[in-house]
């Protein structure tokens, strides 16, 4: 059966670092998803992002797609599919919008929703710091409306969502663990 573990939390949370760890360690694959932001150091079209122009973003089928810090992200039909074709077990990164997107279009699939919490604030701004970014435009991330609303849980993915905590990697791994064998992944 195809299944889909679907990542959310704020800019800086973690949730880049656990899809790699579920890549590698449960052998997961990632649903690569389509943006017009400006690539980051090191990233790489194809391999992060497909990264788009306003033009080339609308030529796509999208499932949902979101303004976030003022650049559009979309996650396409043919991407999805693509990673299923290859293995039953995939996983995607959204903003909490695009979480209540695929909460009420994905029902038939067997699909599982991660918040990734930080109990600090303090800790995005420490971590977004370190990602290969101008500060002046992680600040100004971090500051955007979107990633001030994904700092915290919304409340309306509380009945559906699991808090996995990753303030401290050993415990983020374990708490991993548990949560996939509790959803049979
Ligand atoms: N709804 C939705 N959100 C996306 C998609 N692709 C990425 N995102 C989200 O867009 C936000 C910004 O992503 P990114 O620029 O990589 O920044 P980061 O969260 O600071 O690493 C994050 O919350 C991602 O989860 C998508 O296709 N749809
Ligand atoms: N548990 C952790 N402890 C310390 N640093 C972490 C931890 N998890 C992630 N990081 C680091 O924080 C930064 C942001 O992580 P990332 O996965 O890119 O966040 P997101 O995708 O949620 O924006 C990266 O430099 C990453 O290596």
């Amino acid at each position: 059966m195809r299944k889909l573990l679907v990542l959310c939390g704020g800019s800086g949370a973690g949730k880049t670092t656990i899809q790699h760890y579920l890549e590698k360690k449960y052998s997961f694959s990632r649903v690569l998803t389509h943006t017009t932001r400006r690539k980051r150091r090191g990233e790489k079209n194809g391999i992060d992002y497909y990264f788009e122009t306003k033009e080339s973003f609308f030529q796509r089928q999208y499932l949902e797609y979101i303004q976030y810090d003022g650049n559009l992200y979309g996650s396409s039909v043919e991407s999805l599919l693509n990673t299923w074709g290859k293995n039953d077990k995939a996983v995607i990164v959204l903003d909490t919008k695009g979480v209540l997107a695929y909460r009420q279009k994905l029902l038939t699939e067997k699909v599982i929703f991660w918040y990734v919490a930080v109990t600090d604030k303090e800790i995005f701004n420490k971590r977004i710091l370190k990602r290969g970014e101008k500060e002046e435009i992680a600040q100004r991330r971090l500051r955007s409306k979107e990633a001030v609303r994904d700092m915290q849980m919304p409340q309306q993915l509380r009945s559906f969502c699991e808090i996995i905590l990753n303030d401290n990697w050993e415990k983020t791994k374990e708490e991993i663990k548990l949560q996939l064998q509790q959803s049979g992944f």
